[in-house]
């Protein structure tokens, strides 16, 4: 269940599901069915409830459920955007089975126990306004809690933007998959908790869409974890070379190095501008130190020291010997991974760093904050368009991995996959984060683990480790929260052993 479908492959989905049989009016009924039991289940103290029911199919299910709350004794209420001879199709079948009188949507709702929102959903075309927009007010400003059908009114649900305005819930319940305005922000927040339920649409008729997106779950990446054999050594499990600032730069590097080497890399090695080399000794123990002073150090010491994946950018400055060194490293057989200053040392030169990116054939995952990538994508992509469009536009034009960060991390591929996080506690945006991030990437790659999944798992895993932690977390303690959340990703490796005593 962890792929995300737009409402228009929803759409496609409920087309699909009833030219298989099952009829509209049967999945409106199963729908409106399951938005009652989780109110039963989770307002169960509710006495008063005002249904709220759009011209549309969400308003179908609204009937439904009044119908089925009122069954269950609470005191219901329906107001309705249209009258019943307005309603058509499903919706207005719906409405025939809710006997009760139907008041007109208005502001006035006195202060019910409870809200349900069932007036747009999948259907939103445009902006909320006019008189819809004064009843979203009212509920947002009445005090009651609101459970939205489908996706709280306003909520588009493609992109999680708001339409105009749009509705606070407490929850939301969604049907087969929840879709990418549950994920990205600001819908995440206006959806309170999600509760998706099964409306009886196999994931065979979902498979059939094709859908490529997915939320960031472990079922996505786990069939890509590195496999530990008995038998390896250290080189074959992979070698990470992360490049650093100088003397007074080498926070961020190290911080990647320790992610890095806490993700399983055998060997990390910190690849330093001599200048940096007496303060760097002191402070790494298991990671090696290479001097590197120029891209040419750079290249020589990735083919020589066997090096799988590099990680460039975090404290190395931003100018001309950043632009070499990146240019530098994309030239060799490692993986890379791209953040920072090497992204923000090709602001305005783009082009340069993309038809670098175009010709490469070697795994690399970018990995901008906000600024990062409106600043190197500028004038590249469409003006508009949500998190996820930017980022997947990004990695097709960058040939590359695009790893969007945020409390709503988007990774995107260049074949059009895209996975979004929602694991992120607001404590992780502290600084140094991201360089522990870059680190846990590269130490995947460097063990063969593909890009997408990659970093894809890294972001999972980060978001995890900051939220086991609690808050007062610093990017320092992120590495050592990891091992006992890999511990469930690697397989048993001593299952065969027969002295071991249970
Ligand atoms: N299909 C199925 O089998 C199943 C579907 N299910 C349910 O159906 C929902 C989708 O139903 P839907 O497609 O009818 O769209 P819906 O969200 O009700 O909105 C359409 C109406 O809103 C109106 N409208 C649009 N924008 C507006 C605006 N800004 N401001 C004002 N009005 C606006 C639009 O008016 P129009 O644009 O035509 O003027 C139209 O009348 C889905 O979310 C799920 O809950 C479940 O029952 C499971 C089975
Ligand atoms: N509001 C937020 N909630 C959760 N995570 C966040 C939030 N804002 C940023 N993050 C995460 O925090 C990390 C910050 O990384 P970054 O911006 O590169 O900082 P730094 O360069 O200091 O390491 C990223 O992994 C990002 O996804
Ligand atoms: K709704």
């Amino acid at each position: 269940m962890i792929e995300l479908l737009t409402p228009t492959e929803m759409q496609r989905v409920d087309r699909l599901a009833i030219a298989d049989g099952s009829p509209g009016i049967a999945l409106m009924e199963r729908a409106g069915a399951q938005v009652a039991e989780a109110i039963l289940r989770h307002f169960a103290g509710a006495r008063d409830v005002l249904v709220l029911c759009g011209s549309g199919n969400n308003g179908g299910d609204g009937f439904i459920a009044a119908r089925h709350l009122a069954e269950a004794g609470m005191h219901v209420r329906v107001m309705s955007a249209v009258a019943r001879e307005a309603l058509a199709g499903d919706a207005a079948l719906a409405a025939q089975a809710w006997s009760a009188p139907l008041e007109r949507l208005s502001t006035d709702h006195g202060r019910p126990d409870l809200i349900v929102d069932a007036l747009l959903g999948a259907g939103l075309r445009r902006d909320v306004a006019g008189p819809l927009a004064a009843v979203i007010d009212a509920v947002n400003t009445s005090g009651s809690p609101v459970v939205a059908v489908d996706l709280p009114s306003g909520i588009d649900g493609a992109t999680g933007a708001i339409r105009g305005c749009a509705i606070q819930a407490r929850q939301t319940v969604t049907f087969v998959r929840c879709k990418p305005g549950h994920f990205l922000l600001p819908g995440r927040e206006l959806c309170g908790e999600r509760l998706l339920f099964d409306i009886g649409i196999s994931d065979a008729t979902v498979d059939e869409i094709g859908a490529g997106t997915f939320a960031n779950r472990p079922t996505l990446w786990q069939a890509h974890w590195p496999a530990i054999a008995h038998d390896r050594h250290k080189y074959d499990r992979g070698h990470v070379g992360v490049v650093t600032g100088g003397a007074t730069a080498t926070g961020a590097a190290r911080l990647a190095i320790r992610g890095a080497f806490r993700t399983g890399a055998g060997l990390v090695t910190a690849l330093a501008p001599a200048e940096a080399a007496f303060v760097l000794a002191p402070a790494l123990e298991g990671p090696m130190l290479r001097i590197a002073d120029t891209a040419d150090d750079l290249q020589k010491l990735v083919a020589e020291r066997k090096i799988s994946a590099v990680v460039i950018g975090p404290g190395t400055g931003v100018g001309e010997g950043t632009r070499k060194n990146v240019l530098g490293i994309l030239a060799t057989d490692a993986a890379v991974v791209l953040d920072a200053d090497a992204l923000t040392s090709f602001e305005g030169e783009a082009s340069l760093l993309l038809a670098a990116l175009r010709q490469r054939p070697r795994p690399t995952v970018l990995t901008p904050h906000a600024g990062e990538f409106h600043r190197l994508f500028r004038g590249l992509l469409p003006d508009a368009g949500s998190k996820l469009d930017l980022c997947r536009h990004a990695a097709r034009q960058a040939n590359a991995v695009v790893l969007f960060k945020g409390a709503d991390s988007v990774v995107a591929a260049p074949d059009g996959r895209a996975s979004i996080a929602d694991n992120a506690p607001p404590w992780l945006a502290t600084a140094g984060a991201g360089d522990v991030l870059t680190g846990i990437i590269a130490g995947l790659l460097a063990q063969g683990m593909p890009a997408f999944e990659a970093a894809s798992a890294a972001v999972w895993i980060h978001g995890k480790a900051a939220a086991d932690f609690g808050p007062g977390l610093i990017a320092e303690d992120l590495p050592d929260q990891l091992p006992s959340i890999l511990r469930s990703f690697v397989r048993p490796w001593r299952d065969d052993d027969p002295l071991r005593v249970d």
